[in-house]
């Protein structure tokens, strides 16, 4: 499978993006975790910051098999008519991304339903849904290699900036937290979470299904646990963050499913971690040790458990404040010598 190769970033110009930070018209450190922000977006743009003008929030779309065996309060039909939504720009992503300063298109990678075609939806289908995992792989390893494929090809080919993750899939925090739990790895029951919503009796059942799906299989190799436990919402998006990591484009990372993703991506190729900046602490349980798993801080911890984006572009402005900050900021000793 050709992925695209992720360069790391270049550890030695650390120091030197340190020291401009310091040297600011501040008092040292008086801009906390946004200094820390602004030398990681120096170092994805190899000493200075890059261009963050353009958002782009990409929405990727699935439906999950196990949702057969009831891992989510709401029907699988939910998935294409939020994706109707977006397309009408009356859903929650929609606002935040009109008060980001975001473009909205959505990913079909793998809706069950034909979807009509739009101008902001991008075909990736790879297949109408996934299997259910509970009884078998919920995708072929073709499959994991065409929806990877397909999300490095869109991430290098549409216009942006800044790539900003966003998801739309009936039960797929149950195939995110089997994901977590192969991956970070993490004991199952940390990994699950309501989702979208459950009362006891939901949860009880979403964990007996997660429980029979892990029982199935004793993947722990990063493809091998797509292959298995899906979806081609995540997937794609793993592809998607290896393209735009690649291109040397910061990647703005939503909630529990675009974590469960990052994840993936990173266990593919280490280097993408440099280029993920991820926006917050989601409700769903199990967001917060995975975030640990993978060494991250997230910026905001607002309670959100929506998806669709809307943590990741609350983010979009500060990470253009960050960029701001190391290119336009004047020097505290220009400042003193009254060089403005
Ligand atoms: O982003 C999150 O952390 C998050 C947490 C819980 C639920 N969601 C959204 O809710 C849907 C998945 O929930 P569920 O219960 O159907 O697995 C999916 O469309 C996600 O966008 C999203
Ligand atoms: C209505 C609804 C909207 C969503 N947006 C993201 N996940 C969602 C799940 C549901 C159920």
């Amino acid at each position: 499978m050709s992925l695209p190769v992720v360069p790391p970033v270049d550890r030695a110009l650390e120091s030197g993006l340190r020291a401009a930070i310091d040297g600011k018209a501040k008092p040292l450190g008086a801009l906390g975790r946004i200094e820390d922000l602004a030398v990681r977006l120096g170092l994805i743009g190899g000493g200075k910051a890059p261009a963050t003008g353009e958002a782009l929030l990409l929405v990727f779309a699935g439906d999950h098999g196990l949702n057969q065996s009831g891992v989510s309060a709401y029907p699988s039909e939910v998935t294409a008519a939020m994706v109707a939504t977006f397309l009408a720009g009356k859903a929650s992503a929609n606002v935040f991304a009109k008060a980001a300063g975001a473009t909205v298109k959505v990913v079909d990678a793998g809706v069950a339903s034909d979807l009509p075609t739009h101008p902001a939806l991008i075909a990736a289908k790879v297949r109408h849904g996934t299997r259910n995992a509970a009884e078998e792989a919920a995708l072929t390893g073709a499959e994991v290699e065409a929806a990877l494929a397909n999300g490095a090809r869109i991430a290098a080919s549409e216009p942006y900036d800044i790539l900003v993750l966003g998801e739309m899939g009936i039960g797929n925090t149950a195939s995110a937290a089997l994901i977590m739990h192969r991956l970070a790895p993490a004991p199952l029951a940390d990994c699950i979470g309501v989702g979208a919503g459950h009362d006891a009796a939901g949860m009880a059942r979403k964990q007996t299904v997660l429980a029979q799906a892990a029982a199935r299989s004793d993947a722990r190799a990063p493809l091998d646990v797509l292959r298995e436990f899906g979806g081609l919402e995540i997937v794609t998006m793993a592809g998607a963050i290896l393209g735009a990591a690649a291109a040397g484009r910061p990647v703005l990372v939503d909630g529990f499913i675009c974590t469960a993703a990052a994840l993936a991506a990173i266990r593919l190729q280490p280097a993408a971690a440099d280029y993920c900046v991820f926006a917050h602490c989601s409700a769903e349980r199990g967001h917060r040790l995975l975030l640990e798993a993978l060494g991250a801080e997230p910026l905001l911890d607002l309670g959100l458990r929506l998806g669709e984006g809307t943590g990741a572009l609350l983010v979009v402005p500060v990470v253009r404040a960050a960029a701001g900050l190391l290119e336009e900021v004047a020097s505290l000793e220009d400042v003193l010598a009254g060089r403005l």
